[in-house]
């Protein structure tokens, strides 16, 4: 097997939207993301410590969807790595030449992985303006910085070990008596994860995560959501996560799409870091202080497209999560209350 491609961090995501306008209002007015480029097709968008191009890319679409995750790789090498690495798994695998890709991405090798997820590869990325003390731009949310995803995938076993074998650690998991994996959090950055594995039909976007420096500011956007009356785009929190320790409120913009606005997790960059692991039946590991989960985060997510813009098939999950309860893991069978 070839080498994997040295992946440095979960760095953008495009989604397909189907009101750019309405999309504008949330992610840019609410969300507070700075606008790179925008045109009548797109909005490019960055947070106020990001220094490339974008790293949420919303594109008018007649359907909402996924249209790939974007990891950023070490060096122009890694891209021809990815190439290869992929067409060794025999995944869909597309190279995309600077220029004929997302606007400001340079030349990238785009995949759909072993769990049906779109995945793009690259490495050169145009710079933006340095807004990290762009004090008078800061507004709305205030979202620093794209953090992770969270996909949904039916075999979480599988999915793990398809991660570690592009070098990805094990932050914590969520495990059952005998061990069987619900999910497990994945990181290259030095931090809880870049992405999420959460047991379910998939494959699946579950959400985006989006970083703020300082957890009022999570607070805030609660309530500004509120004061305008919007509170239906909050669905979950604020509150505190159990596993990565991380204070968050979950929110859908106006396609659905799932957005965490999260803040205060913790370093992983020890060599000899271990994995925390949480038992399914703790039920502080979703809310530290054992809030019940909402059915909606279990049961809804964002479809993905295969390289040509069609939607991919779902598979239901391989676990039996009847026996768990609401608030446990994946996209279980929720019990009747
Ligand atoms: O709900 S969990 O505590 O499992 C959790 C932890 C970290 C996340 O980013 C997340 O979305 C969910
Ligand atoms: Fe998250």
């Amino acid at each position: 097997m070839s080498a994997a491609p040295d992946v440095v961090r979960s760095a953008y995501v495009q989604l397909a939207v189907t009101d750019l306008a309405a999309s504008r209002w949330f992610w840019v007015d609410m969300l507070g993301m700075h606008v790179q480029h925008e045109d009548e097709d797109a909005l490019y968008l960055r947070g106020s410590d990001e220094l490339t191009h974008h790293s949420v890319v919303l594109r008018a679409a007649p359907v909402a969807a996924l249209d790939h995750l974007a990891y950023r790789v070490r060096t122009p090498e890694d891209v021809d790595r990815a190439e290869r690495f992929f067409t060794e798994l025999e995944c869909p695998v597309r190279r995309v030449p600077a220029g004929t890709g997302t606007r400001g991405v340079g030349d990238a090798v785009r995949v759909v992985d072993p769990l049906g997820v779109p995945v793009e590869f690259f490495h050169d990325i145009a710079r933006g303006e340095r807004l990290i003390q762009r004090y008078d731009l800061h507004r709305g949310a205030q979202i620093a910085r794209l953090d992770h995803y969270n996909i949904c995938t039916p075999d979480i076993p599988a999915a793990y070990e398809y991660y570690k074998s592009l070098g990805f650690g094990c932050s914590e998991t969520i495990e059952g008596d005998e061990h069987e994996l619900y999910a497990a959090w994945m990181f290259r950055k030095p931090t809880v994860h870049d992405v999420a594995l959460t047991h379910g039909p998939g494959p699946y976007l579950h959400h985006i995560g989006m970083a703020t420096h300082e957890s009022h500011q999570v607070l805030h956007t609660a309530d500004v959501f509120g004061a305008l009356g919007k509170e239906h785009h909050i669905e979950r929190g604020p509150g505190r996560h159990g596993v990565s320790n991380a204070f968050y409120v979950y929110l859908r913009d106006p396609d659905g799409h799932r957005v965490e606005v999260y803040t205060s997790d913790y370093f992983t960059g020890d060599p000899d870091y271990e994995t925390h692991r949480w038992n399914v039946n703790d039920d502080r590991r979703r809310d530290f202080w054992g809030n019940a989960v909402i059915t909606s985060w279990y049961k809804e997510a964002s479809p993905v497209h295969d390289l040509d813009g069609h939607l991919q098939p779902i598979a239901e999950g391989n676990l039996d999560e009847s026996s768990i309860k609401v608030g446990a893991d994946g996209l279980g069978i929720v019990k009747p209350s």
